[in-house]
C-alpha cells in the first residue's frame, strides 16, 4: 500500500491562524490554529457543543469568523471566488434537506454543477462513485424512501463526484493540485461494515493526497484510521498530533470527563479507549 505523503509548512494546505467566532458574547472558536495537510486525513474530535461543526463552516468558507485567518493553498479563503472554491473542495454537512422528489442519481448529480461533463461523462463518472460507497443498485431509487444509513452514503457520493469531476483527474489528480474534502460525521448512521468501508475509502482517498477535514465522535475510529487527530473543548484547541502522542497524555480522559480504560490495539498499537462500565 502506498504511503501516505507529508506535506512541508511551506508547501499547499489549508492553514487556519488563531480563529475567534464568538455569538450572544459565548466564544464558539478561542484562537484556533491548525492545518489541513493534502495526503492525511485530520480528524476533529470533542464533546458535543466544542465548536467542530462551526470549526468546519469556517475552514470550508460558510462561515466567517471575527478574528483570525484561513489561507487555502497559500491565498487568503475569503478572496477564493465560489466557483473556483467549489472545484477544489467539497464539504458534507451533518443536516441536509434534499427535494422529495428526487432520484440517487438526480441527489449525486448535484454534486457535478461546478462541472460542464457530457451526459455520458456524468452517467459513468455517477455509476463509478455510486459503487465507491456500495450503492450502485440505488441510482433509479427515490432517495426520499431510502433509510438513514442509504442516504448519508448517497450524500458522501455526492461530494466525492465532485472531486472527481475534474477533468484533469487521473491517477495523481489531487497531488500536483490539491483538493480538499470536508466530512461532518459522515459515518454516524452507518453499521459496522459501512464504517469501515467508508473509512478504508477515506485512507485511500488521502494516499491520493486528497486533504480531509473530518469529524467524528468515535475516538477509537479515530485513533486507528486518522493521521493527524485535533481535540476541541469549548472552541479552544487541547491537542494537535498523531494518534501515538495522544496516546501519550490523558487529553481524552479529561476533555471527555468519562471514566475510560485506555488499550493498545493489539494489530497496530494504536490508543484506544473502553468504558470502565
Ligand atoms: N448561531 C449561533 N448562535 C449561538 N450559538 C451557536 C450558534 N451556532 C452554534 N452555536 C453554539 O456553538 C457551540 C458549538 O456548536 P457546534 O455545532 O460547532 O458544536 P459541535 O462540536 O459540532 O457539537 P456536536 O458534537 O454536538 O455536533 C454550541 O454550544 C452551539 O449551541
Amino acid at each position: 500500500m502506498a504511503t501516505v505523503k507529508k506535506y512541508s509548512s511551506n508547501q499547499l494546505m489549508l492553514t487556519v491562524n488563531k480563529l475567534s467566532l464568538g455569538r450572544s458574547g459565548k466564544p464558539l472558536l478561542d484562537q484556533v490554529s491548525l492545518s489541513i495537510q493534502p495526503g492525511q486525513l485530520t480528524i476533529i474530535l470533542g464533546p458535543n457543543g466544542a465548536g467542530k461543526s462551526t470549526l468546519l463552516k469556517c475552514c470550508s468558507g460558510a462561515l466567517h469568523a471575527d478574528n483570525g485567518h484561513i489561507h487555502l493553498d497559500n491565498k487568503p479563503l475569503a478572496d477564493w471566488s465560489l466557483a473556483d472554491l467549489a472545484k477544489k473542495r467539497a464539504v458534507l454537512t451533518q443536516q441536509i434537506h434534499m427535494p422529495f422528489t428526487l432520484t440517487v442519481k438526480e441527489v449525486v448529480s448535484l454534486g457535478l454543477a461546478p462541472w460542464s461533463l457530457s451526459d455520458q461523462q456524468a452517467n459513468a463518472l455517477i455509476h463509478e462513485t455510486l459503487m465507491d460507497v456500495g450503492m450502485a443498485d440505488t441510482e433509479p431509487r427515490r432517495y426520499a424512501n431510502l433509510s438513514g444509513g442509504e442516504q448519508q452514503r448517497i450524500q458522501l457520493a455526492r461530494v466525492l463526484v465532485q472531486l472527481y469531476a475534474d477533468p484533469n483527474s487521473n491517477q495523481d489528480k489531487y497531488t500536483k493540485e490539491p483538493k480538499y474534502l470536508f466530512l461532518d460525521e459522515p459515518i454516524s448512521a452507518l453499521d459496522l461494515h459501512q464504517q469501515q468501508k467508508v473509512l478504508r475509502l477515506l485512507k485511500t482517498l488521502t494516499q491520493k493526497g486528497l486533504g480531509i477535514f473530518c469529524i467524528l465522535h468515535d475516538i477509537n475510529l479515530a485513533a486507528l484510521y486518522g493521521d493527524n487527530l485535533v481535540l476541541l473543548e469549548k472552541g479552544r484547541v487541547t491537542f494537535n498530533g498523531t494518534p501515538s502522542q495522544l496516546s501519550k497524555g490523558n487529553q481524552i480522559e479529561t476533555t471527555y470527563q468519562a471514566d475510560l480504560i485506555r488499550l493498545s490495539h493489539p494489530d497496530t498499537q494504536l490508543p484506544q479507549w473502553q468504558f470502565k462500565q
